[in-house]
């Protein structure tokens, strides 16, 4: 079953790619210059069976015998193919065909846009059925006129319609050619007509005019009929008049009718230009000019496929998600009945009336939605919280007053047996399937029982709060599963911090499809709260590397870089590449912050301010939400919060800026804020060997040679400054000299927990050590060589050091 359901879902994810068939530049032109040789041989062929068509008759019969010869100027094949396409076919229209074919294989060469070539195709053939057809009515002199085709259609229509039938429908095929493509119109025709008749007039006007006469006065006007007509007009006591007789006398009395000759002249023009205009048509033909690089790229290979080195990689089949038996919501009418009955007593206990109540039931708490009388403050409803939830006797409970944009107040009532949501269903949903989101993310179900899907991509950082137990880790691992289902490992790389090392464990197996770590590092997953200062930088680098290559490729966001580079405009040799969307997953946030404190809030700060852009979106868990965890500079940037149930009112305000997490059921119940209203989200549930049974199925699968690694950070471990002077040493050299020589181990990290120091402390501590040769040189991630064996032997160096 679960191999079938793989099978399909394979077959979906192949069906949207559509196979293109796309012959090469060299292929083309191979192809093309085919075409073209054969129309001309075809023409060849059809021109000398005019001339040897009687005479090779005889040898159509004949045509598998090699010896027979055709006089054809194509020999036997040339006799053949014409006799089959002038006399069997279209007679002398078959010319048409020659040609098509010829121009086919000119259209096929340059790669000219194929549409026309089969608009040319469709009309050559009803020109040729046209001309065979006119050609019939020949056919008793010249059959090979009109062809058998012509001869059979014209004496099949004479037989219906008659000869002038035949010969007017003909001439209706040639009116709708015109009409159609010389865009001919009835006021073209009439337009043709005058403007040829208005010609013959002024031709014959002109020649009986005396030139002699008439010529100054052309002269003299032509350059501005309009202006001097209306000159005339308004003045007509002007000095010109005057002076034109003094010039010529005997011609003045002639200058009166002319002008009026040439204002309708003037007046015409427009109807001439309206004709001219409809044959504005050719405008297509600039597209082979804009025909750079990067089109004929794609016209080669298609477009840029981020997905092609792990082409036949298959995303998980539905199967390996489990369905629960407490799946669907039941209606326990009597209960619904029974809390109604109690909100409205307890409100009328406090004067409180209701003009109507409708309940909404969902995975876990039933809205009720009450529309209090008139005149009632809404703070009062709002005050009774405690004793609505004493009267119900009900955890949980939660006002709100009033439900935005909908003029009634809810009030949230766990429900007695919530129903799980499972993962499958909210990955199954088609909200979830047929998203076109940058990186969806199906969290759960809402009061309303809709899936509840969200874009990380848009959020842009996530922050998660939660006290233990109440199901922060499965709604990390439901964000991991919605990625997993939607993301190509091309598409998304993960960075994942664990400091509780187990949580997150289980995503090992796809390392080298979905993880991304430091080049120096050998899990990918990191457990170690140093390491992840060091990948916090990277991870800035990264950031900063491409902005460098967006501002590059003149691209503002990750989006439109990778559809550039998809569209090869972006040249991978000018250092431009297929950008993944990197998210970074923190879980237990507060410890990282205890053992780190600002080394770790610098990069997450500058991450969460800038990395919108370029595709990093960051993912921060933590049980306690308390002020000096999410600091003030941290919950500026992250705008989107998911709350599962937190133990105080305060630590519901630090994280939501709210009460209402402190009211919450537990189990998965959550709120959650994109910077707006509340939304309550009953979380799916994944447990843990579903989880496994993901990563196993993607870890099976081929994948890169290596986790996507991110740039290395030269860190402050590595020690730079070793030339240290012996009185510039940390106060606690010696006390860190002695720990490290006793554990016979030199790492920062002993230091840190021994002698309860922050990490750059310990760090530059190690550097002094490697300056005064008690600890070797940096080597990656295996800790340091101590160069002295013990304390007498510390003693001695110590002791001979020079101050
Ligand atoms: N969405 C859910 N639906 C049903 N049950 C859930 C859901 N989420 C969590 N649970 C239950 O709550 C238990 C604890 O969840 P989870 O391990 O995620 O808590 P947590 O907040 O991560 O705790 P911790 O911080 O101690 O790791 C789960 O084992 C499961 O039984």
């Amino acid at each position: 079953m679960a191999k079938k359901k793989t099978k399909t879902k394979s077959s979906a994810t192949t069906k949207t790619k559509k196979p293109k068939f796309k012959l090469t530049s060299q292929q083309k032109l191979i192809f093309g210059s085919l075409l073209m040789i054969l129309g001309i041989l075809l023409s060849i062929a059809f021109l000398s069976f005019f001339f040897t068509g009687e005479a090779d008759q005889s040898t159509l019969t004949e045509i598998g015998t090699r010896e027979v010869v055709a006089e054809n100027w194509l020999n036997k094949l040339g006799a053949w193919v014409s006799d089959f396409f002038i006399m069997k076919g279209f007679g002398v229209a078959s010319f048409i065909f020659a040609g098509l074919v010829f121009l086919s294989g000119i259209y096929v060469t340059l790669d000219i846009n194929k549409s026309k070539l089969r608009s040319h195709w469709i009309w050559g053939t009803l020109v040729a059925i046209w001309f065979s057809i006119f050609f019939g009515f020949f056919a008793h002199k010249y059959d090979a006129l009109g062809g058998t085709i012509g001869f059979e259609m014209n004496t099949f229509l004479q037989d219906y319609i008659g000869i002038i039938g035949t010969a007017l429908l003909l001439f209706f095929g040639l009116i709708i050619y015109a009409a159609i493509k010389f865009k001919l119109t009835g006021e073209s025709i009439v337009a043709f007509f005058k403007s040829a008749k208005k010609e013959m007039k002024e031709d014959f006007k002109s020649d009986t005019r005396t030139s002699d006469t008439y010529v100054p006065f052309d002269n003299d006007l032509s350059a501005e009929a309009e202006d001097i007509k209306t000159a005339f007009d308004l003045k007509p006591a002007t000095p010109k008049p005057p002076t034109t007789p003094v010039q010529t006398k005997a011609e003045a009395p002639v200058t009166v009718p002319d002008l009026d000759i040439y204002v309708p002249k003037v007046r015409k023009e427009p109807a001439e230009i309206e004709e001219v205009a409809m044959q504005v048509e050719h405008v297509a033909e600039e597209a082979s000019e804009s025909d750079n690089l990067s089109d004929r790229l794609v016209a080669d290979f298609g477009q840029f496929d981020p997905t092609l080195e792990l082409s036949k990689y298959q995303f998980p089949p539905l199967d390996l998600l489990k369905k629960y038996d407490s799946e669907g919501i039941t209606i326990d009418q009597d209960e619904l009945e029974e809390k109604k009955n109690r909100i409205v007593e307890t409100l009328n206990n406090y004067n409180i009336g209701i003009s109507s109540i409708k309940a909404t039931i969902g995975p876990t708490v039933t809205l009720y939605e009450i529309v209090p009388n008139a005149g009632v403050r809404i703070s009062k409803i709002k005050n009774l919280e405690d004793d609505i939830a004493l009267s119900l006797a009900a955890l949980g409970i939660r006002i709100i007053a009033p439900i935005p944009g909908k003029g009634t107040i809810g009030i949230e009532v766990p429900n007695k047996n919530s129903t799980i949501v499972s993962m499958r269903s909210v990955i199954a949903s088609q909200k979830f399937q047929k998203s076109d989101m940058e990186l969806p993310i199906a969290f759960g179900k809402t009061i309303s029982n809709e899936t509840f899907v969200v874009d990380l991509a848009k959020m842009p950082h996530l922050l998660m709060a939660g006290a233990t137990g109440q199901g922060k880790s499965v709604g990390l691992n439901a964000v991991l599963t919605s990625l997993l289902y939607k993301k190509h490992p091309a598409e998304v790389k993960f960075v994942l911090v664990d400091p509780k090392k187990v949580e997150l464990t289980l995503f090992n197996k796809i390392e080298r499809h979905y993880l991304a770590k430091l080049p120096d590092s050998e899990d990918a997953i990191i457990t170690d709260n140093t390491k992840v200062i060091n990948t916090l930088n990277s991870l800035c680098i990264e950031m900063d590397n491409r902005y460098e290559m967006l501002k590059n490729a003149m691209c503002r966001n990750i989006k439109e870089y990778n559809d550039k580079f998809k569209a090869r405009k972006l040249n991978p040799e000018e250092g431009h590449q297929f950008l993944p969307y990197i998210v970074l997953v923190v879980d237990e946030f507060a410890d990282l912050i205890m053992t780190a404190g600002k080394e770790v809030e610098t990069p997450i700060a500058r991450l969460a301010q800038l990395a919108r852009a370029i595709g990093i979106h960051l993912i921060i868990a933590t049980q306690r939400p308390s002020v000096n965890v999410i600091t003030g500079i941290i919950k500026a940037n992250f705008p989107a919060r998911l709350a599962f149930r937190v133990t105080s009112k305060i630590d519901s305000r630090t994280i939501l800026d709210n009460s209402g997490a402190d009211q919450l059921i537990g189990r998965g119940d959550m709120l959650f804020t994109q910077g707006n209203e509340l939304t309550r989200i009953q979380c799916a549930f994944v447990d843990t060997p579903e989880v496994e049974l993901i990563t196993e199925y993607i870890g099976n699968q081929k994948a890169y040679p290596d986790a996507y690694l991110l740039p290395e950070y030269v860190g402050e471990e590595n020690g730079t400054s070793l030339d240290v002077d012996i009185s510039d040493r940390d106060k606690l050299f010696r006390e860190a000299a002695e720990v490290i020589v006793t554990a016979q181990q030199g790492s920062a990290s002993l230091l840190q927990r021994k002698l309860k120091l922050g990490y750059n402390r310990a760090g530059r501590l190690i550097d002094q050590l490697e300056a005064a040769g008690i600890v070797g040189q940096f080597e990656g991630s295996k800790a340091r060589q101590v160069l002295v064996p013990d304390l007498v032997a510390l003693d001695q160096l110590l002791a001979n050091e020079i101050p």
